[in-house]
C-alpha cells in the first residue's frame, strides 16, 4: 500500500466523506461502509480500510448499473475509468486534485492479494464458489473477482436458477418421432408454410425462433427494429395454443393462460397496438382450431409492475413464490429494459411450469437500474452456438437448414450450452427497405466498423430517410439550426427530390409546429361536449408522437434542459405557443415518477390543452370558462383520455427534448438525435444505436463535432455481472 492509503477505518471513512462532499459518491454508498464499520464495532471487531472502501465502491457501482464490483478489473485496468471517478460532470475547480484523491492514486499499490486478504472477513463477506447455494446472511458476497451486495447476488441466483430449471425440462416435442413433434411440425407449417417465409434459399429465422421457443420453457427472441419480433411471438403463441388446444378434453388440460407484459406503460401500449392490429390479419393456414385460436391470444399488454402487483412504497409484489401468477405463458417485450431486480421478481412470481419468452433488442441500452440481463444472455446470439443435435432437430421439425457457421463443434465443451439452444436472433429487417439510411447507419454502428470514410454516404445525402446536420459548437448559428429543425422537421434537409418530396411532405418529416397546428386548427367548439374534446386530444397526442428530439445529456446547451428551453423559446417567438407561466396550452410533459393515484407511469407523455371546465369533471364554472388540463392516453387499451389538472402533477418535465434513456420502448415517425459538442462517458455505441432505432420513417442527426459521434460509436458499455458465468456463457 502506498503512503496516501488510509491506515485506519476512521481515516478511510474520512476519505469516503471527502468523496461524498465532492459528489463522487452517493450518501448511500458511504452510509453502507459506515454501517459495516459500526456492525463490526458492536462485535468488537475492526474492518480493514480496504474492505470499507470495497463496500462503498460496490454500492457505487450498483448505482451506476453494474450488478457487482469487479475487483480483478481494479487491479488490471485504470480504476478511474472502471469507477468513472471523478464523475463525468465533475467541475475540475470544485473537486480539484488537491481536494480529493483519485482511485488510481489510492489503489496504485493494491494487488489482488491485498484485496483477497481484506475481503477474507467471514462475518462481513460471504465467499462462495460460482454456483453453490449460499445461505449466509453477510452483507457482502464474493464470487471469485466479483463482490456483490447480497441482495444483488441473490437476484442473479434467482434468475439463473429460474432459467436453468426451465431449460432442464424435457418437452415431448424434443423427440422428433413423437406425436407432440408432429403436432408442432404441422402448426409451424400452417403458420410459416413448409419452407418458411424467406423461401427455400435462406433460413427463416422467424420459423427457427418459433421452433426453438416451442421446445423450451425459457426462450429469447432478439433482433433489431422491424425484424419481426412481435410477428414471430404472435405466431409462436398461435403454435403453442394450437398444440395445447388439440389436447383439450384430455383430463386436466385447458387452453394456455397467456399474459403479455412490458417494462413501461409506453412499451406496453405499443405492443398492445401492434398485436391488436396483427392478430386478425395473421394467416393461420389450415389449423383446425380456426377463430377459436385467434380469440385465445390476448391483445392487452400490461406493465410488469401491474402484472406482479406492485405495492407502492415497498419492493414487494403481490405475486411471489408463495402466491404465483395464475398463468402458463409469459411474454415480456422490450426485455433489454428489465433490470436484475425486476427480472428476479418475475422468476419468483412465475409458477414452476410456466414458460417465459423474452423479446428485445440485445444491442440497445441496458436497463436504467442495475443489470444488463438481456444483453448478457444474448452475448453469443450473433454466432448462434447451436449443437449438431439442435440443427438436426430444426431440420426435422421446422425444415430449416442452419448454415454451418451457426453450429458449434461438439468437442468444444465451452460452446453450445443449453441456453444457446433457446436463443434466436432475427436477422432480416422487414420494416426498412434496402435503401434505408436508418437501417444502414444502425447496422454500421452495431458492427463497429466506423471511421470518417464510412460516414460519408450518410453525410452526403445518399439516403432519403436520413438528414445529417452539422452545427458549430454552442453558437447562435447552431441554436438557429436546432430550433428551425425542431419547429419544421426541415424537410429540405432530407435528400428527397421532385414529386417524391411533394408526396412525402404531406406526411412528414414534421417538427413540433405540426402538432401545434393540429391543436389550433381542430379545436372543437366550446359546447362540443366531452367526446369531441377526447378525440381532439387523441389527434394532438398522435401528431405530437410523430416527432421527438432526443439527446444524450441532461445538462448543458445540448442536454435536455438547454434544448427544452431553446425549443420552447423558438415556438414562443413564432407564436405557436404562449408561454405566460410554467403551464400553457401545448406544453408537452413527460411523467418522471409513477403516480398510482393518478394512474400515471414514469415515461407517460401528456399534452396541456385549454378546455371548457366541464370536460375533465363536473364543474361549477361556467361551461364557457376555459381551463388548462393535461391529456394523457388512458393506456388501458380503451383508447380513452385521462384529463389531469396541472396542479396534481408533481413529477413531470417538459418534453420537447428527452434523453435517449427515457425514449427506450418508444418509437417516433421522425426522430432527431442531438449530440453534445464534447465526448462524455455517457456517449456510447448503445446510446447512439438506441437513438437511431427510435426512428420509424425519418432520422436526423445534429452533430457539433463528427469526432464526438465516432468516439461515441466506438465506446461500448460493459456492465459487471456474473449471470453469463452462472449459465456457462462466459468465464
Ligand atoms: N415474415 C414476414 N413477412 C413479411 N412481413 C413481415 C414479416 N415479419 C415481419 N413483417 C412486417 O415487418 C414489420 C415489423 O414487424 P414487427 O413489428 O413484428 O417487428 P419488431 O421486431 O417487433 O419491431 P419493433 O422493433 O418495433 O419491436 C411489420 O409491418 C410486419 O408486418
Amino acid at each position: 500500500m502506498n503512503h496516501i492509503f488510509p491506515q485506519t477505518p476512521e481515516a478511510m471513512l474520512a476519505l469516503l466523506d471527502s468523496w461524498l462532499a465532492a459528489d463522487w459518491l452517493r450518501a448511500l454508498d458511504v452510509a453502507f461502509a459506515r454501517l459495516l464499520d459500526s456492525q463490526a464495532a458492536t462485535r468488537g471487531e475492526s474492518l480493514s480500510p480496504l474492505l470499507l472502501l470495497a463496500a462503498a465502491l460496490t454500492s457505487h457501482q450498483v448505482g451506476r448499473g453494474h450488478v457487482c464490483l469487479h475487483i480483478g478489473q481494479l487491479t488490471s485496468q485504470d480504476p478511474d475509468a472502471i469507477l468513472v471517478l471523478p464523475p463525468e460532470n465533475a467541475i475540475p475547480e470544485e473537486v480539484g486534485e488537491s481536494a480529493t484523491v483519485r482511485p488510481s492514486s489510492l489503489l496504485s499499490a493494491i494487488t489482488l492479494k491485498d484485496w483477497e486478504s481484506a475481503l477474507n472477513e467471514p462475518s462481513t463477506v460471504g465467499g462462495v464458489p460460482v454456483d453453490s447455494s449460499f445461505t449466509g446472511s453477510t452483507p457482502l458476497v464474493r464470487v471469485g473477482p466479483r463482490l456483490y451486495l447480497r441482495r444483488f447476488w441473490t437476484y442473479e441466483q434467482i434468475i439463473s436458477d429460474g432459467i436453468r430449471s426451465r431449460l432442464a425440462v424435457t418437452v415431448p416435442c424434443n423427440e422428433p418421432d413423437s406425436q407432440a413433434a408432429s403436432q408442432l411440425r404441422e402448426a409451424l407449417d400452417a403458420m410459416f408454410g413448409a419452407e418458411g417465409t424467406s423461401g427455400s434459399q435462406s433460413a427463416d429465422w422467424q420459423k427457427i425462433a418459433c421452433a426453438l421457443a416451442a421446445r423450451s420453457q425459457f426462450s429469447i427472441i432478439t433482433g433489431g427494429p422491424g425484424t419481426g419480433k412481435t410477428t414471430t411471438v404472435l405466431r409462436l403463441l398461435m403454435v403453442l395454443q394450437s398444440v395445447a388446444m388439440r389436447d383439450l378434453g384430455v383430463r386436466g388440460t385447458r387452453p394456455l393462460r397467456i399474459r403479455l407484459a412490458a417494462p413501461t406503460g409506453k412499451a406496453a401500449a405499443r405492443l398492445s397496438e401492434s398485436i391488436s392490429g396483427s392478430v386478425d390479419a395473421l394467416s393461420i393456414g389450415d389449423l383446425p382450431e380456426g377463430d377459436r385460436l385467434r380469440l385465445s391470444i390476448p391483445t392487452v399488454v400490461t406493465t410488469l409492475h401491474r402484472l406482479l402487483g406492485s405495492r407502492p412504497g415497498t419492493r414487494l409484489f403481490r405475486h411471489h413464490a408463495g402466491n404465483p401468477l395464475p398463468i402458463d405463458v409469459l411474454v415480456i417485450d422490450e426485455a433489454s429494459m428489465v433490470d436484475v431486480e425486476m427480472m428476479a421478481a418475475v422468476f419468483q412470481a412465475l409458477p414452476p411450469h410456466a414458460r417465459l419468452i423474452l423479446l428485445g433488442d440485445k444491442d440497445q441500452l441496458s436497463s436504467v437500474d442495475a443489470g444488463a440481463v438481456l444483453g448478457e444472455l444474448c452475448q453469443r446470439a450473433n454466432e448462434g452456438g447451436y449443437t449438431p443435435a439442435t440443427a438436426q432437430w430444426l431440420q426435422q421439425i421446422a425444415k430449416q437448414q442452419l448454415d454451418q457457421g451457426y453450429i458449434v463443434n461438439e468437442s468444444d465443451s465451452s460452446q453450445g450450452r443449453a441456453i444457446d439452444q433457446s436463443i434466436t436472433m432475427l436477422r432480416k429487417t422487414w420494416r426498412f427497405g434496402d435503401n434505408s439510411g436508418i437501417k444502414a447507419l444502425a447496422e454500421l454502428i452495431n458492427a463497429g466498423r466506423l471511421d470518417a470514410a464510412a460516414l460519408e454516404p450518410f453525410q452526403g445525402g445518399s439516403f432519403s430517410d436520413l438528414a445529417w446536420l452539422k452545427v458549430r459548437g454552442s453558437s447562435a448559428a447552431s441554436s438557429d439550426v436546432i430550433s428551425m429543425h425542431a419547429l419544421t422537421g426541415s424537410p429540405a434537409s432530407f435528400p428527397m427530390k421532385g414529386s417524391l418530396a411533394d408526396a412525402w411532405s404531406q406526411d412528414g418529416p414534421f417538427g413540433y409546429q405540426h402538432y401545434l397546428e393540429i391543436m389550433r386548427k381542430t379545436r372543437p367548439a366550446v359546447d362540443a361536449g366531452s367526446p369531441a374534446f377526447d378525440d381532439w386530444a387523441k389527434a394532438v397526442l398522435e401528431a405530437f408522437s410523430r416527432f421527438q428530439v432526443l439527446c444524450a445529456l441532461r445538462a448543458g446547451p445540448f442536454g435536455v434542459a438547454g434544448l427544452n428551453e431553446l425549443i420552447a423559446e423558438a415556438l414562443n417567438t413564432k407564436k405557436l405557443i404562449q408561454r405566460n407561466g410554467s403551464w400553457y396550452a401545448g406544453r408537452p410533459v413527460l411523467v418522471t415518477r409513477n403516480d398510482y393515484s393518478l394512474k400515471l407511469m414514469n415515461g407517460d407523455v401528456g399534452i396541456t390543452l385549454s378546455v371548457p371546465a366541464s370536460v375533465s369533471a363536473p364543474s361549477r364554472e361556467s361551461p364557457s370558462t376555459r381551463i388548462l388540463r393535461v391529456a394523457f392516453p388512458m393506456g388501458d387499451g380503451s383508447g380513452g383520455i385521462r384529463w389531469v389538472s396541472p396542479s396534481r402533477l408533481q413529477a413531470v418535465d417538459t418534453v420537447y427534448a428527452m434523453t435517449v434513456h427515457k425514449s427506450q420502448g418508444s418509437e417516433f415517425a421522425h426522430t432527431c438525435l442531438v449530440l453534445p459538442d464534447r465526448s462524455s462517458p455517457v456517449l456510447t455505441r448503445e446510446l447512439i444505436y438506441t437513438g437511431i432505432t427510435r426512428a420509424r420513417n425519418w432520422f436526423s442527426l445534429i452533430v457539433p463535432d463528427e469526432q464526438t459521434f465516432l468516439d461515441a460509436a466506438r465506446h461500448r458499455v460493459v456492465r459487471s455481472s456474473g449471470l453469463g458465468e452462472l449459465l456457462g456463457l462466459s468465464q
